[in-house]
């Protein structure tokens, strides 16, 4: 079991109250979607599940364990990981140095001496960079791998902080805004690769995205925040059709168009 489950969590900045009360379940196994307006509360919401921000009030749990007050490397080590709104790679550093960081924390003689090959840790070191390759060509960047990472497309920096996630091994994989910056045909192809890497890891990934096109064809269960509060949740189709959310996310006059207005 390593479903994840918030419970009447909130979160105040001053008096602002930026999450108001959630509680959702996450679906194991599957990929599902938070979306809203702007300033709705989303990152507030994943930076409270990786540890950044300490909930005011509420649970956390992961597989029925508390992750409130457990510090974010302790949380990635549990299982979640995360990629970030703005893309945080060590822009100097190979591909395949990037993966091998994200991996640190399943290398017993620590990142440095991987990187550095010391004696005694040649075999620790061989088979996390089988792992590495394994993961850069499971996102496509198995030919880029001694590129400095800074040098890439942006495209390809965004795939390669998805591998360097998938690096910790995470049973939950948390994307802030995957698509954003992204071309159509960037998108369509994250999309696809979102998609394959779920179905051959098996592992929860929860996204956060404003592309309606990608939330709606990737997701399979949807939560809707607005001023830090769940109006809705539901399938794409459920979640489309529901009038709240059709009016605070979309905006009057998609609910006009959607009313044939
Ligand atoms: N560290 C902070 N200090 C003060 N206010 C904050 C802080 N972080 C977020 N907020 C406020 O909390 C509210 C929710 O912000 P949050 O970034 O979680 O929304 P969001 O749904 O992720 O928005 P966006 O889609 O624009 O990224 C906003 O009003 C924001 O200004």
């Amino acid at each position: 079991m390593s479903s994840l489950r918030v419970r009447s969590l909130v979160k105040r900045f001053g008096g602002l109250t930026a999450v108001n009360g959630v509680t959702y379940t996450f679906p194991e196994r599957a990929i599902s979607a938070v979306i809203g307006p702007n300033g709705a509360g989303k990152t507030t919401f994943f930076n409270m599940i990786t540890g950044i921000y300490k909930p005011d009030e509420g649970e956390i749990e992961l597989g029925g364990r508390s992750l409130v007050g457990v510090k974010p490397d302790r949380i990635t080590e549990r299982g979640i990981a995360r990629t970030f709104q703005n893309i945080r790679l060590f822009g100097g550093m190979t591909v395949l140095e990037n993966v091998l960081v994200g991996m640190h924390i399943h290398l017993r003689s620590g990142v440095l001496g991987t990187l550095l090959g010391l004696p005694g840790v040649r075999a620790e070191e061989q088979a996390a960079r089988e792992e590495a390759y394994r993961l850069l060509g499971a996102v496509g960047l198995q030919e880029l791998l001694n590129e400095e990472a800074g040098s890439l497309s942006y495209g390809a920096q965004r795939r390669l902080e998805i591998a360097r996630a998938l690096a910790a091994r995470p049973k939950v994989l948390l994307l802030d805004e995957p698509a954003a910056g992204m071309n159509p045909r960037e998108t369509a192809e994250l999309t696809a690769l979102i998609r394959s890497l779920q179905e051959k890891l098996g592992i929860s990934i929860i996204l956060i995205e404003h592309d309606m096109k990608l939330v709606m064809e990737l997701s399979e269960h949807i939560l809707v925040l607005e001023h830090g509060e769940k109006i809705a949740e539901g399938t794409p189709q459920e979640v489309r059709t529901n009038p709240r959310v059709i009016e605070a996310y979309l905006g009057r006059s998609a609910a006009e168009q959607e009313a044939g207005l």
